[in-house]
């Protein structure tokens, strides 16, 4: 005690230790104040959030970090707390996830007010530009506007039927592939069906063959994994900034891909883009150009895009090209990939419905022709398959838009600096839209039947101006490979029953348990 005096007294007796504690004193007094002056002037500027955020329930939020703990554990712990946000709070809901307000809803009738309203992607779509840039699944409002006014003609049924011979192709390697497995037992069919989906989506975006069937092309391995990386950032709080994300081992990882995947594609639109000045100056100096036009087939879509850079008042830079290609092959490949797999799935957990969609595949193709365009309208049984399976397992289970100006939904407004998050999955899965829900039942789709609901009870490709660009293609593509497969093996799974299969966050929902099938060769009669 004596000791503790004298040495205070000590301190006070020696002028510059006097002066270091009174300047520190001084700074530290400053440093709190501007804190304080930070977080009122922060709580100011949020007072509206604050004041509507109170009108709607939700689960209870701490200072700074929100409800961040219900986003925490692994991917399948995320989507079941997730899931059961929806339904503890129906209607719409509140959640703060950081210091960010996010209102939540599941209801078809807010969907089409906020989807039809709502342009711009919410803030943390922006983990996903280091992958894809600003193409159309990430770009700002205005230049999305431009740029889907231009690309969306190139999904026209003509240009899509000119890709069916590809998809046909790339379906009969995958037979070949899967020929390892037939009767060998159960396996997951992710890895066989996401190589021939990446193959297609190649080789119709930007017309080059990656091979991803048939050598262990890098290319599926840095998808693959920045996808993985992307997800990380999305939950991971301190992943968010730039700055510190860039810093650490996986920031690091994540840039290596990046520029492997960008130099791939960016080489892949330079040649293209020397080829396609090329034809023309061709054209220009030969006699008869005027009647040449260039052959139809076997375009993909980057051709079609550099015929429209071509007009003299539109054009996209080289750079914007290369990101529209790594857009539709980053948010057509997965996306297709895990909905052919769920249908493989489910036609396995129901071999009675599985006998009815080859039995149509037999009337429409016989037992060994390739699909051509003309015989995919056919397959209207399949198609009632392919769609009851994206309600049961919609890739895209939640959706996110980031709110600019303040939205009357009925009950409740959502207001100016907010975001909205769409429960896809939950909507699917309810009961109040969808009787028996867990029934899967292809005939939900019959006509008469789309007829009773309401168009947003099903939105497995969103809604309004911002929808997925591929429906079409993704249907005709998938039809394809489907009507391949099926015709040259018979599918089980394992799985008992829809529940059995327990679903995980990912960028697209996946099985925690992998697509667990099993496949024998059939004997059709020719
Ligand atoms: C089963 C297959 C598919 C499903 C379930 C699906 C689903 C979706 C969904 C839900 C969105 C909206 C995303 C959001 O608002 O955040 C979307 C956007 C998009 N999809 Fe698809 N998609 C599929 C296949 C494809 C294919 C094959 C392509 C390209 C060939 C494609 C290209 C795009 C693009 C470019 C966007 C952004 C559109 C825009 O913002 O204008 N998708 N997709």
């Amino acid at each position: 005690m004596i000791d503790s005096i004298y040495a205070h007294s000590t301190v006070f007796s020696n002028p510059s230790a006097k002066y270091k504690s009174i300047a520190f004193d001084y700074l530290l007094i400053t440093a709190v104040s501007a804190l304080l002056v930070w977080c009122v002037q922060f709580l100011w500027t949020r007072r509206r959030l604050y004041s509507f955020a109170k009108q709607v329930h939700g689960p209870p939020a701490l200072p700074l970090i929100g409800s961040a703990w219900y986003f925490t554990g692994s991917a399948y712990d995320i989507l079941a707390n997730i899931s059961s946000l929806f339904e503890t709070y129906p209607g719409v809901f509140k959640v703060w996830f950081g210091p960010r307000l996010f209102f939540a809803t599941a209801e078809p009738k807010h969907y089409e007010i906020l989807m039809t309203k709502c342009l711009a992607k919410e803030e943390l779509y922006n983990k996903a530009v280091m992958v894809v840039g600003k193409g159309l699944f990430t770009a700002e409002v205005p230049s999305w506007k431009k740029h889907r006014k231009l690309i969306s003609p190139t999904f026209n049924q003509q240009i899509l039927d000119s890709f069916v011979e590809v998809f046909s192709e790339q379906a009969d390697v995958l037979v070949g592939n899967l020929e390892k497995h037939a009767g060998k037992g159960e396996f997951d069919v992710f890895h066989a069906i996401s190589t021939c989906t990446l193959d297609i989506i190649c080789e119709t975006a930007m017309g080059v063959k990656v091979n991803a069937q048939t050598t262990d092309a890098l290319y599926t391995q840095w998808t693959d994994r920045m996808m993985e990386i992307v997800l990380l950032r999305i939950f991971i709080l301190w992943y968010h900034p730039d700055k510190l994300f860039n810093m650490l081992p996986i920031g690091r990882e994540a840039s290596r891909i990046v520029r492997n995947m960008h130099e791939f594609s960016g080489k892949v639109v330079r040649e293209k883009k020397k080829a396609f000045e090329q034809k023309k100056r061709e054209r220009e100096n030969s006699l008869d150009s005027h009647h040449e036009e260039m052959p139809r087939k076997r375009k993909a879509f980057l051709d079609y895009m550099l015929e429209i850079t071509d007009d003299e008042n539109v054009a996209f830079s080289e750079n914007e090209l290369r990101q529209e290609v790594d857009t539709f092959v980053i948010a057509g490949s997965d996306t297709t990939a895990s909905t052919n797999c769920y249908v493989l799935t489910m036609l396995g957990l129901h071999q009675d419905l599985q006998e009815k969609v080859l039995r149509e595949i037999l009337d429409v193709l016989g037992p060994d022709r390739k699909p051509e365009p003309g015989d995919l309208p056919k397959l209207k049984y399949l198609e009632r398959f392919i769609k009851e399976a994206l309600r049961l397992f919609p890739v895209a289970g939640f959706l996110a838009r980031a709110i600019e100006e303040d939205i009357d939904v009925g009950n409740c407004i959502i207001p100016a600096g907010s975001s909205v998050v769409f429960g896809i999955l939950r909507t699917h899965r309810n009961e109040k839209y969808w009787p028996d829900p867990c029934k899967f039942d292809p005939d939900r789709f019959l006509p008469e039947e789309v007829a009773k609901r309401h168009p947003c009870t099903y939105v497995p490709f969103s809604y309004g101006p911002r929808n997925c660009i591929g429906p079409k293609y993704a249907m005709m593509a998938m039809k394809s490979l489907l009507s391949t497969v099926l015709r040259k093996y018979k599918i089980f799974t394992t799985y008992k029953s829809v529940e059995d299969i327990k679903l995980k966050a990912h960028l697209v929902l996946r099985p925690r348990d992998g697509y667990k099938v099993y496949i024998e060769r059939r004997n059709l009669q020719v």
